[in-house]
């Protein structure tokens, strides 16, 4: 594959996490990487200043020479992009991370046969370890596949989902750390209550979720594991009765539909 030049239209938190991880992983890979936004000038410069990226405005004039083009702007201003950069494109592999969008929009927008894809990643991104979910539209060939999947092998572990499954795990995958990470605020918040240090209790709380995760990755379901921690009659098995009394199921199911109903609606606006 020839080292690929990488435009992303959207300057923000999704595209500083891909970036900087295809940065420290897969550098030789890359050509180069050139970011625009619409308006915050300050953040184009501290891009450019941290990552030696290519900054600028005018993407326009960098259409031609991109390999790839990632759209990282919120969902809603998708179908404008989308518009503007159509007369530019050339056979371009362009792909979003917005949530909501899917291939359909990009399809429709682009001329004919151009190769898109639809990603949802993570901001575990910038540590090489995003969850990366995508799908392929109908013009995709061979070299497409091989150029994402270097770009998703560079920020973490990836799935190819069907359009439906990515609607519907979005907050499974792309949301759900903003959940575990508000879980390991709320604990941070209660070991603070018993006289611990900031530092300490943030310790505490990272190396729980962090040694918890790794007891995950070597393959006993949740379910054993939880299992392993609640001696019978014991403590563990006490709080856990709350969490079941206080439907957390249906907790995790609620907050699962509210975002993926918002994703749809925000691709709409
Ligand atoms: N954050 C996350 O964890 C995840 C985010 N995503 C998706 O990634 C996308 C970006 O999210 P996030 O990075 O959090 O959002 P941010 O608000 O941090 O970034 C959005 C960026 O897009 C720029 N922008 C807006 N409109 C345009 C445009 N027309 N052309 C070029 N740039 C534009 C903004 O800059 P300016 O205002 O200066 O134009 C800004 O740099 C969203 O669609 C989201 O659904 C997907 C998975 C996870
Ligand atoms: O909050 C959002 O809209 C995006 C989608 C997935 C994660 N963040």
């Amino acid at each position: 594959m020839k080292k690929q030049t990488i435009l992303f239209l959207g300057a923000g938190r999704m595209a500083e996490a891909i970036l900087s991880g295809l940065l420290a992983r897969k550098r030789d890979s890359i050509e180069e990487i050139i970011v625009t936004n619409r308006s915050n000038e300050a953040r184009l410069a501290e891009l450019r200043a941290a990552y030696g990226v290519t900054a600028t405005r005018d993407w326009q004039a960098q259409v031609a020479g991109a390999d790839a083009i990632v759209l990282a702007m919120k969902p809603g201003q998708v179908r404008e992009t989308l518009v503007e950069l159509a007369p530019h494109v050339n056979g371009q592999f362009v792909f979003t991370v917005a949530a909501g969008i899917g291939t359909g929009m990009m399809e429709e927008l682009l001329p004919e046969g151009t190769p898109v894809a639809w990603v949802m990643p993570n901001t575990a991104a910038s540590v090489g370890a995003s969850v990366s979910l995508y799908t392929y539209g109908k013009s995709v060939r061979a070299e497409h596949r091989a150029v994402l999947e270097m770009i998703l092998d560079g920020i973490g572990s990836y799935e190819e989902c069907t359009e439906e499954q990515i609607h519907q795990l979005t907050a499974v995958t792309g949301s759900a750390p903003a959940f575990l990470y508000r879980f390991a605020e709320v604990l941070e918040e209660t070991a603070l209550q018993f006289g611990v240090t900031k530092e300490q209790a943030h310790r505490m709380i990272v190396g729980m979720v962090y040694g918890s995760a790794l007891m995950l990755k070597q393959g006993d379901s949740p379910a054993a594991l939880r299992d392993q921690v609640t001696t019978p009659g014991g403590a563990t098995a006490a709080g856990l009765r709350v969490m079941e009394e206080r439907e957390f199921p249906a907790l995790i199911g609620a907050a699962v539909e509210a975002t993926n109903r918002r994703a749809k609606e925000m691709a709409k606006e």
